[in-house]
């Protein structure tokens, strides 16, 4: 029986390497499908992995109709399943087209992508691929915070600091663990230097990245738990 599953998670958890998994798994067992996508970090049409994989997939645009797209190839050749990475950003319509591709034509939907945004709220797509989705699967490989426990959220910084406010659709990657220029910074010109940094949910509510964690007195009146309790770290 075909079905629609979400995997969704944190930024940087594996959703886009496990999107190219499942791909490859599918099709060494001969099941034709096709890749989607929209706004990858690339800037292309790809899906990416940070772990260096990445293959051609088809761009999902505003107008795109995903239901005819893909009835469309599947009428001249029957396809088995379609793969459609950083979900988030697709229209809920879009994400209802996929749904209907589950249900008439058989075909198994496999979507990934973050639940919420930087400001911790649902993106559109998001929302309406929980609303439907047969099962939402979180990703086994946990995205960390600085502090050690799991990372829930997703937080971003212009120029550094953490904002909760601006566009819900900013594209970047996360910063770079070392020092000197981070790998992933999205200069967008008069906004300045976006990044993101994926957060548990205390530190995401304190808006305590890894920088103001390390740093002394960074106003906020919050202990830096590293320091003050290793124990609350919840590493092995
Ligand atoms: N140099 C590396 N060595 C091993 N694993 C890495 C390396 N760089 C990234 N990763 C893994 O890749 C994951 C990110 O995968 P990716 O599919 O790009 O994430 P997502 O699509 O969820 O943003 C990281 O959580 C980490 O586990
Ligand atoms: C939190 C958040 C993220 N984005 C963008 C940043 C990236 O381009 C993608 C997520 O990609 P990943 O493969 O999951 O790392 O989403 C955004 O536009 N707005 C946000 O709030």
């Amino acid at each position: 029986m075909a079905e629609l599953v979400f995997f969704s998670g944190t930024m940087d958890c594996g959703k886009s390497t496990l999107a190219l998994q499942t791909d490859h798994n599918h099709r060494v067992q001969g099941r034709r499908g096709l890749l989607f996508t929209r706004f990858d970090r690339s800037g292309a049409a790809t899906i990416s992995s940070r772990l260096g994989l990445a293959r051609p997939a088809l761009e999902v645009g505003d107008t795109t109709d995903l239901w005819a797209e893909v009835s469309r190839r599947h009428a001249q050749e029957p396809l088995d399943y379609v793969v459609c990475d950083e979900a988030q950003f697709y229209d809920p319509e879009q994400v209802e087209q996929l749904a209907r591709l589950v249900d008439d034509l058989g075909i198994d939907v496999f979507a990934f992508g973050i639940t919420a945004d930087f400001r911790t709220r649902l993106f559109p797509g998001s929302a309406r691929l929980v609303e439907l989705a047969d099962r939402v699967q979180v990703p086994q490989v946990e995205a960390l915070c600085w502090c050690g426990r799991r990372a829930t959220h997703n937080a971003r910084t212009v120029d550094g600091v953490m904002v909760v406010a601006g566009e819900q659709v900013v594209v970047g990657d996360v910063g770079g663990a070392g020092g000197g220029q981070p790998e992933g910074t999205l200069d967008v010109g008069d906004v300045g230097t976006v990044e993101y940094e994926v957060l548990c949910r205390r530190h995401h509510v304190r808006r305590q990245t890894k920088a103001r964690g390390d740093g002394p007195g960074d106003g906020t009146g919050v202990v830096d738990v590293r320091r003050a309790d290793p124990a609350e770290r919840q590493l092995p």
